[in-house]
């Protein structure tokens, strides 16, 4: 077993364990500090992502998005470019299917498809972080792909979500890795 995959099964549970108390609590939080946070409420275009195993919710955050008229998009698994995502638009009737990871996803449909860089923020989900900014997702690679870019001036900024559980001493890196430039936890406003 890599270091890893010990650490994404250790983290994953953790973040299961919570309590819905807990998980209402935090999503709550996170949508308050976004409110209080200029550079993160005022964008208006943003990416951000349905919770699936334990992931901080970000559904109190997308609720007040929408009742601000920022436009709000959702990852969608390419259809047949392994690895990669698209960004697809969210509004509150719009229709979701699950993907092959069973995490509900717009059904594709080319009028409702953003290119990335046209996103101003890109919230995302991880498994783990640490103090340095650090970040492991579920192992596809898909948000180091999409932010491959970023800081060349290619693409939107990332800012992860994530519970205080969810970090680490120290992850392990490759070259491909983004580290986050910000990252909110219900406790914590990260910025590197
Ligand atoms: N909420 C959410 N949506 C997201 C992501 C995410 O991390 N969270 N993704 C971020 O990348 C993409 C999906 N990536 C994923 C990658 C692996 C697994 C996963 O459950 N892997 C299983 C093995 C599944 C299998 O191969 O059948 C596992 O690790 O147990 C889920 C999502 C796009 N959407
Ligand atoms: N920019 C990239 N270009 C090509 N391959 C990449 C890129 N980024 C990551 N990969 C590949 O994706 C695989 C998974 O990477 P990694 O385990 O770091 O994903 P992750 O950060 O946990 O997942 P995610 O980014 O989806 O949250 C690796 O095998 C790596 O080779």
């Amino acid at each position: 077993m890599t270091d890893r995959h010990q650490i994404r099964q250790q983290i994953r549970q953790a973040r299961r364990r919570l309590t819905t108390a807990e998980q209402d609590a935090a999503a709550r939080t996170i949508a308050q500090r976004v409110a209080g946070t200029p550079h993160l409420a005022s964008a208006r275009r943003v990416a951000l992502y349905l919770a699936n195993d334990g992931e901080l919710d970000p559904q109190p955050l997308i609720d007040w998005y929408w009742s601000r008229g920022t436009q709000v998009y959702l990852p969608v698994l390419h259809p047949f470019s392994p690895g990669h995502l698209l960004f697809l638009r969210y509004a509150p009737d719009t229709a979701l299917i699950a993907n092959r990871f069973g995490i509900p996803e717009p059904r594709l449909d080319v009028r409702l498809l953003l290119p990335k860089a046209e996103l101003e923020l890109i919230y995302t989900p991880l498994v783990a972080f640490d103090a340095a900014g650090n970040r492991m997702g579920m192992g596809g690679g898909f948000y180091d792909r999409t932010l491959s870019g970023w800081h060349r001036g290619q693409g939107p900024r990332p800012v992860g979500l994530a519970h205080d559980c969810q970090q680490l001493a120290a992850i392990p890196t490759d070259h491909w890795d983004v580290p986050l430039p910000e990252l909110l936890t219900p406790s914590r406003h990260w910025r590197w």
